[in-house]
């Protein structure tokens, strides 16, 4: 695993009707890294993910994710986690059950499953909770009721799309703390967020995408220091030079950050 790329992708496109959503995605992450995928709204962020774990088809283009191919669905769900943005949890259910219910669904061996989510239930502070319905949970609580859900089959490879989407401080620090641990652990973590300190923290490699289009990648510090504005640059000017058209409008690909402009990440 660690001998080859944990994500690969080649010129992958996704097209819908007249809407390019990603266009030419060429992608090579590290295994046990955490790569933070950043883009305006409609970038292709999510569209991406979707290829990666393959719940849509590519319309051209290749990748594999842990060694298997995107258009496999079969080879590779038992290499992958997804946290979507609205993760798919049953209201009805308590947090435990809901972690029984999918460990189920991956076969995972019974007493085996029993302590993984005893550790999870723990590490994500939901064990005084975990015997209550999904429905009286606060956002936060679903939202760590997902993340235990992506991770608890300990994927090679797992997908977060905004983790930590309305969750106050501490969450946010405990889901940042679960993401340095997994990447330590041997697992690549690809990381969409609007959240830019979060990814500076945890990211050893960012890239930003407009209109489908990778218009910058590097470490962060990297991108950060290419922005000629002073003491005060960060990850923030660089994702709005990159992501900024000569009318100032966000989205566009075709003024600062042309495919050339891409920092390599070594
Ligand atoms: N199933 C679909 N059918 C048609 N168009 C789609 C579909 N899914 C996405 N798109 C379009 O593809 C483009 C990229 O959408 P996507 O959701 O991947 O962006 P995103 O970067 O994840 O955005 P956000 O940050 O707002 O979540 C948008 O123009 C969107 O309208």
């Amino acid at each position: 695993m660690h001998d080859q790329p944990a994500i690969v992708t080649n010129d992958l496109t996704k097209v819908y009707g007249d809407t390019t959503a990603v266009d030419g995605l060429t992608l090579s992450i590290e295994s046990g890294t955490v790569y933070g995928f950043l883009g305006p709204n409609g970038a292709g962020k999510t569209t991406t993910i979707r290829l990666l774990t393959a719940l849509v088809a590519p319309t051209s283009g290749s990748g594999r994710v842990a060694g298997a191919p995107i258009t496999d669905r079969a080879s590779l769900i038992d290499h992958i986690g997804y946290l979507p943005e609205s993760p798919p949890i049953r209201e009805a259910l308590t947090a435990r059950e809901q972690l029984e219910y999918h460990g189920g669904l991956r076969d995972m061996d019974p007493a085996e499953l029993e302590a993984r989510i005893e550790t999870l239930l723990e590490r994500f502070d939901l064990a005084a909770d975990a015997d209550d319905r999904i429905v009286t949970y606060s956002k936060g609580m679903r939202q760590k009721t997902g993340l235990m859900q992506a991770i608890m089959h300990e994927p090679d490879v797992v997908f977060l799309d905004e983790p930590t989407s309305g969750l106050d401080p501490r969450a946010v620090r405990t889901v940042r703390e679960a993401i340095a641990e997994l990447a330590a652990g041997g697992t690549t973590v690809f990381l969409s967020t609007h959240i830019l300190p979060v990814v500076e923290d945890v990211a050893e490699t960012v890239g930003i995408l407009a209109d489908g289009q990778l218009v910058a990648e590097g470490p962060p510090d990297d991108l950060t220091n290419r922005v000629e504005t002073g003491a005060e640059s960060s990850l923030e000017d660089i994702f709005l030079e990159v992501t900024t058209d000569r009318d100032g409008e966000a989205g566009a690909s075709d003024s600062v950050g042309g495919r050339d402009e891409r920092c390599s990440p070594n």
